[in-house]
């Protein structure tokens, strides 16, 4: 399976609609991949709390259709991202959304872990109700989105959903992408699976974002890891490996709960 990580910069000056055609070219563009994977909310901001309740749309939106055209056009899975949703009742959610390359959406997830503890997200958004995955090219991908890297029992939880592969987007802020590396390969090789992980880079509302997107194979290789400039880093993974690895070293057998 190739994978491409989209690793946009945080620029937020050009208009939303002018953004969004930007990055729906570069997707429609990528069409020897097979996974397409864009950073959490990069069109909203991911350090614009302050213009999401304005920006906030129930899904589909306007950003996600465009994407959906896209993904046909490089007749690829797209993981979007993530967009600040507005729900039925109201309340804000930071959601990543997965489509298939027919441009059908397979799969929302509602971040479950809010960052910034008394403030950001934790103060303007919901909180999402739990792990999701979704079949991708005959394997089984679980969803995560940014702090949630922090957080072994969600990997866990989608372990044990079935989940081979872990699709993550993220704004992980280069203040702490030393952080982000190491847990990165914690959770690549805690739960045996394929971690493909997109970060932003550049700056956004003061904040200097740390790009190192990376994609670690269950054994905790590094396949492929972006610097901190704007690129499309494009990684193959061999989706047998996880069996493979999982099989020759069973730890995930040993566990006692
Ligand atoms: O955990 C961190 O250090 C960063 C998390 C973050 O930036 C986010 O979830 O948006």
């Amino acid at each position: 399976m190739r994978t491409a990580l989209v690793q946009l910069g945080g620029d937020l000056s050009a208009p939303l609609a002018q953004r969004v055609e930007e990055v729906a070219g570069t997707v429609a563009g990528l069409g020897d991949a097979d996974l397409v994977v864009l950073p959490e909310l990069w069109a909203q901001g991911a350090w614009n709390a302050r213009e999401w309740a304005s920006s906030a749309e129930p899904l589909p939106g306007s950003v996600v259709p465009v994407l959906a055209d896209a993904a046909r056009a490089a007749d690829a899975y797209l993981h979007c991202g993530s967009v600040v949703e507005r729900a039925d009742d109201g309340t804000l959610y930071n959601t990543a959304v997965l489509l298939g390359p027919d441009g059908a959406t397979l799969a929302t997830y509602r971040k479950v872990h809010r960052f910034g503890f008394d403030s950001g997200e934790a103060a303007v958004l919901g909180a999402g109700p739990g792990p999701v995955t979704a079949a991708v090219a005959g394997t089984v991908a679980g969803l995560a989105t940014c702090y949630d890297l922090r957080f072994p029992e969600l990997f866990r939880a989608l372990v044990d959903l079935g989940a081979e592969l872990v699709v993550m987007a993220s704004s992980w802020p280069a203040a702490r992408i030393g952080h982000w590396s190491t847990l990165a390969r914690a959770r690549a090789i805690e739960d045996q699976v394929w971690l493909v992980a997109c970060n932003q880079t550049g700056t956004q509302r003061g904040v200097a974002l740390g790009g190192r997107s990376v994609v670690v194979s269950p054994w905790g290789e590094v396949v492929a890891e972006a610097d901190d400039t704007e690129q499309v880093l494009v990684a193959d993974i061999d989706l047998s490996f996880v069996a493979t690895t999982r099989a020759e070293f069973p730890v995930l057998r040993d566990r006692r709960l």
